[in-house]
């Protein structure tokens, strides 16, 4: 996909190869993160009925104006900005140039980007999705990115070995926040554990090293999964993050994190998208909005600790 990007934010052509970065390792930028800001995520899911609920058109230019009222918002006070790609994808190359132009300012002004792309090939094409979103010299270089294992987790190694290397960090699909996903995600395998299981066991590996304060190697684990946890195995101990999608227009509540993920919530990012985004286009409803989940989710956090 070719971008048309405004060329203030990027260099304008890509150097071979990757780029060696000077940032500290993910885990350890996102643990300070959670810390000053609270470990809420939002999500900037430009759906066309938003945009329509914010008396924009569903163009450019209202993708344009939805985005950067989020980014504006938000990106000085939450932990982590989770653009939802396809989103952007849908308008084209200049879907994308939105896009690039919201990591950009929302990195600039102190969130950390989650690039919510769910990419996942052969190794070799996934090397190329790395390269886009984890290569610092890329034009869309963000701070993490969501991936999909169902070529297998050793298909992803493309993009766990960039991060390490770039400072970035992965997030792997492992049981997510929708009803259909059980049929793969709970498939249990000849040695007996499930495939979530299995997922959550190679994260764990993967962060042993660089576990402090926190891996870089995430799983997605849906806040609406209730007590089903257990059906599927799951040791949620993965020394990584856990980004918790679901919470507001899937249903789960900030009330919900201590029964899904027990002793594993001080790691728990929780993401909410719609649940914020239907307060737009005012800047103050947004932020009042996002306030009040991360209010919500500090005292579930809080009494989970007890
Ligand atoms: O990886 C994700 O972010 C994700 C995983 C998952 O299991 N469920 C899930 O809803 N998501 C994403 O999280 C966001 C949830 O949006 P809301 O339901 O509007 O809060 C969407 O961008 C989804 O694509």
């Amino acid at each position: 996909m070719t971008a048309h990007p405004s060329p203030d934010h990027h260099p304008s052509s890509r150097p071979s190869g990757p780029q060696r970065s000077s940032l500290p390792p993910f885990g350890a930028r996102l643990r300070r993160a959670m810390d000053e800001r609270g470990p809420l995520c939002v999500g900037i899911d430009p759906h066309a009925s938003l945009l329509a609920d914010w008396g924009l058109g569903d163009d450019i230019k209202g993708l344009e104006r939805f985005t950067y009222t989020v980014v504006e918002a938000l990106a000085d006070r939450v932990a982590v900005l989770k653009p939802q790609s396809a989103f952007f994808e849908r308008f084209g190359s200049r879907g994308i140039a939105v896009l690039e132009q919201a990591v950009a300012d929302s990195r600039a002004a102190g969130a950390l980007v989650l690039m919510d792309a769910k990419r996942g090939d052969i190794g070799s094409t996934m090397a190329a999705y790395a390269a886009t979103y984890l290569d610092p010299a890329s034009p869309l270089f963000s701070d993490a990115v969501t991936v999909s294992p169902y070529l297998g987790y050793g298909s992803l190694r493309p993009a766990l070995d960039l991060a390490r290397q770039s400072g970035t960090g992965v997030f792997v699909l492992a049981l997510t926040s929708n009803p259909e996903g059980a049929e793969v995600q709970h498939a249990v395998r000849a040695d007996g554990a499930s495939v979530a299981a299995t997922m959550l066991d190679h994260l764990k590996a993967e962060n042993a090293r660089d576990a402090a304060p926190m891996g870089s190697y995430g799983a997605v684990v849906g806040a609406t999964l209730g007590d089903t946890l257990a059906a599927a195995g799951a040791d949620l101990a993965i020394g990584g993050p856990l980004l918790a999608p679901g919470i507001g227009a899937q249903g789960a509540t900030a009330a919900d994190l201590p029964k899904v993920f027990g002793a594993a919530v001080a790691n728990v990012v929780p993401n909410v998208s719609r649940g914020v985004l239907k307060h737009g286009p005012d800047v103050a409803a947004l932020r009042e909005s996002a306030a009040r989940f991360a209010g919500e989710v500090r005292d579930a956090v809080a009494s989970a600790r007890g």
